[in-house]
């Protein structure tokens, strides 16, 4: 693999999906000195939002500590160079939210479908790309669906105004190969002055490759947190794609030594809990869950002693996907009962 003076975008994650890993609690201090630590580094663009995005402040998503305009009050002044990205979820985030965010400073909005359901992000779209801002449309799951369908979706993304459109693997089921396919032929068929990103998670640990096979592919834009801080086996650890990138010569435009600092002085010491390829996050890579289901799961497991493996694993074959969480407890309920457990 050549990745020689590729040009490479980072995004980073970890105040946006690590908020799954942290039960959306991350005070607004600890924000404001990852955003500090990753500017100072030089990382181009830094995502805060509640982990669902925009909004996503409820009984099914979860409370967060503070509000999203509280913590990117708090963030957006800080920052030297790096611009700050939100995350919305059509259905969940409304365009008020949107222009609150825009008022706040965000520089980009990245709208998240299934990746079926493009259809449903043009309101949120249109508004974001007329109020010049940099818009994403984020196709999630992307392993559910074949890249001649993520590609349709992804040309309606396209058509309703994003400049960028992204592959995600929210359930880190993905394998290199299936990258390739999938960046290759939105690369190939969508304009030329879209950019292509990919999103991944660490879960079969495969962020890291999944994340190369993009950027051969064309992906320009690469999604990752600090010490992987995200949900399941968290996101792509980016210190580390900061290492290997900088061994392949590509360009990314960061200070490996100060991430390097950021991911151990900072962000590991506020871990929950440790992020890795325990046996419930690689179950979700293994059986194609949705990420952020992995703390729901081991709730459950912790309130109606049926494994967080066997629950995720159902989740898999039920074909779940975002927005689902009321199913987890429900579904643990019903396998208790069915094994005479209450
Ligand atoms: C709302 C989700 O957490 C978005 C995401 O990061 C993913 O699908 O992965
Ligand atoms: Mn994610």
């Amino acid at each position: 693999m050549n990745l020689n003076n590729k040009h490479v975008m980072l995004h980073d994650m970890s105040l946006r999906d690590g908020m799954h890993a942290k039960r959306h609690q991350i005070s607004l201090d600890e924000m404001v000195a990852i955003a500090t630590g990753l500017d100072n580094a030089g990382m181009p663009l830094i995502e805060v939002t509640h982990g669902d995005g925009l909004g996503g402040t409820s009984l099914n998503y979860g409370f967060p500590a503070h509000s999203d305009e509280e913590y990117l009050k708090a963030v957006v002044p800080k920052m030297k160079q790096a611009k700050i990205s939100a995350l919305l979820l059509p259905g969940i985030g409304t365009v008020d939210h949107l222009k609150m965010a825009r008022d706040c400073g965000v520089s980009t909005i990245r709208v998240a479908t299934h990746c079926t359901e493009a259809d449903v992000s043009q309101q949120h779209i249109s508004a974001s790309a007329k109020m010049g801002l940099d818009t994403v449309g984020f196709l999630m799951m992307a392993h559910m669906a074949s890249p001649e369908k993520m590609l349709e979706q992804a040309k309606l993304m396209e058509s309703y105004g994003a400049n960028c459109i992204y592959c995600t693997d929210s359930a880190g089921y993905m394998l290199p190969d299936q990258v390739t396919e999938k960046v290759s032929l939105l690369r190939a068929e969508l304009s030329p002055n879209t950019e292509i990103g990919f999103h991944g998670h660490h879960n079969m640990g495969m962020a890291i490759a999944n994340s190369l096979a993009a950027i051969e592919a064309g992906a320009h834009r690469i999604d990752g947190s600090v010490a992987g801080l995200g949900a399941g086996a968290g996101n792509t650890p980016l210190e580390v794609l900061v290492a290997v990138l900088e061994r392949m010569g590509a360009n990314h435009g960061i200070d490996l030594y100060k991430i390097m600092d950021v991911a151990e002085d900072i962000v590991v010491p506020m871990m929950d809990q440790p992020i890795r390829v325990d046996r419930d996050a690689l179950t979700l890579g293994y059986a194609g869950v949705y990420s952020s289901f992995l703390l729901f799961a081991q709730r459950a497991q912790q309130k109606y002693g049926i494994s967080a493996r066997d629950i995720l694993v159902e989740l898999g074959k039920r074909g779940t996907v975002g927005g689902q969480e009321d199913m987890i407890e429900d579904l643990a309920l019903t396998m208790a009962k069915e094994k005479g457990l209450i």
